[in-house]
């Protein structure tokens, strides 16, 4: 079969395709009315999920279960723009990992805001300048982040989603070869993470390492610079046209960050998979004897939980410590109502959301 005779098939194909997806977008209008009506959130990551479960299940052929959630991550996105346009904050710059984990949520047909930090997404997303705000919550090498669990207890945000994303650098450049690298661009903690693959490639002619505030703004110097390189994401390297020369050179391959997707006034739908997240503050007195009783009653109601942090009160003179809690469950299951009859006024539900492993 001559090439011309196969892609006279694929064009075919593409046609139906075309029709169908539009044919498609049709019903999610639809879904759109009656959401405005009902007043219903336009984001369910629930549906979404049993959507890219079961076509994986269905598919017999040679597309495996990741290609099949990407294309549908951006049927969805694009479904969600028809029904109400969306816009979402991200903790920059463009070509972070942030912006990676953010774009392989809402695609690339969503209207992004960059913002320079993670109280700036909070405060967009407060004030509805951004629908939905995505920023980084741990990281399973370097733990928690901070800033993150302190603007959650002290804004008015839920939690819509979260997602998981494997943080892997890439060596950028223009240069053919590692020995013609004379420099090489990126952040204190890349370098760190990439530390094995650095001795081993440049150990003869050992570049200079430059030291810069992100690893997208790596990506751009070693753009306007030949005899450079970036380590960086591969979505900097995409976005600023530079080579990807090494893929996947961190040391630790597990290396992986959470991040969370907030949102104001938001609810989910149980999706018999979900995780909550809370805020506990508990009466200062007693303090280790309150948080005993208070975990207690967590394990009488056979609550698993998968984490709890305790948080200093900012400005209080005393030792005493909020905590940061997460579940397996959703908020309504009756185990978990129960706690809040008993501790209700200490409690402040951020949102139950898919658990995402
Ligand atoms: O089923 C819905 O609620 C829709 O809005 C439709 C749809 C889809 O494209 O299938 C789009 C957005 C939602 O996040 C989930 C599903």
């Amino acid at each position: 079969m001559k090439i011309e005779e196969v892609r006279k098939e694929i064009d075919q194909i593409d046609e139906q395709l075309i029709k169908l997806l539009n044919e498609r977008m049709r019903w999610v209008q639809k879904v759109g009315e009656i959401k405005r009506e009902t007043k219903g959130s336009i984001y369910r990551p629930e549906r979404e999920k049993w959507i890219v479960e079961k076509m994986i299940s269905l598919s017999d052929g040679p597309l495996n279960a990741s290609a099949i959630e990407a294309i549908f991550l951006e049927i969805f996105a694009a479904a969600r723009n028809i029904e109400l346009p969306e816009r979402v904050a991200y903790l920059g710059p463009e070509g972070s990992f942030t912006h990676q984990a953010a774009e392989s949520r809402f695609g690339a047909v969503s209207e992004y805001m960059t913002l320079p930090t993670i109280r700036s997404v909070f405060e967009a997303v407060e004030t509805e300048r951004a629908r939905f705000g995505v920023i980084p919550i741990e990281n399973n090498q370097e733990g928690i982040v901070y800033e993150t669990v302190d603007l959650l207890s002290a804004t008015d945000v839920n939690i819509a989603a979260e997602l998981k994303i494997p943080v892997h650098f890439t060596l950028a450049t223009e240069a053919e070869n590692p020995a013609k690298i004379k420099r090489i661009y990126s952040k204190d903690i890349a370098f760190r993470q990439c530390r094995g693959f650095l001795n081993k490639y440049f150990e003869q002619h050992n570049p200079e390492e430059i030291q810069v505030e992100s690893t997208s703004k790596a990506a751009r110097l070693a753009a306007a610079d030949p005899e450079s390189a970036a380590i960086c994401s591969e979505i900097a390297a995409k976005l600023f046209r530079l080579p990807v020369l090494f893929h996947n050179i961190e040391d630790n391959s597990n290396n992986r960050t959470r991040f969370i997707i907030l949102s104001k006034d938001y609810e989910n739908q149980p999706s018999g998979n979900d995780k909550t997240t809370i805020v506990a503050k508990l009466p200062k007195t007693d303090e280790a004897g309150s948080l005993a009783k208070f975990l207690q009653d967590f394990r009488k109601g056979n609550i698993n939980l998968t984490k709890i942090e305790s948080r200093p009160y900012k400005g209080s003179e005393d030792f005493n410590f909020w905590f940061f809690i997460e579940f397996l469950g959703y908020y309504k299951d009756e185990n978990f109502q129960k706690i809040l009859k008993k501790h209700g006024d200490y409690i402040k539900v951020l949102g139950s959301y898919v658990r995402n492993a």
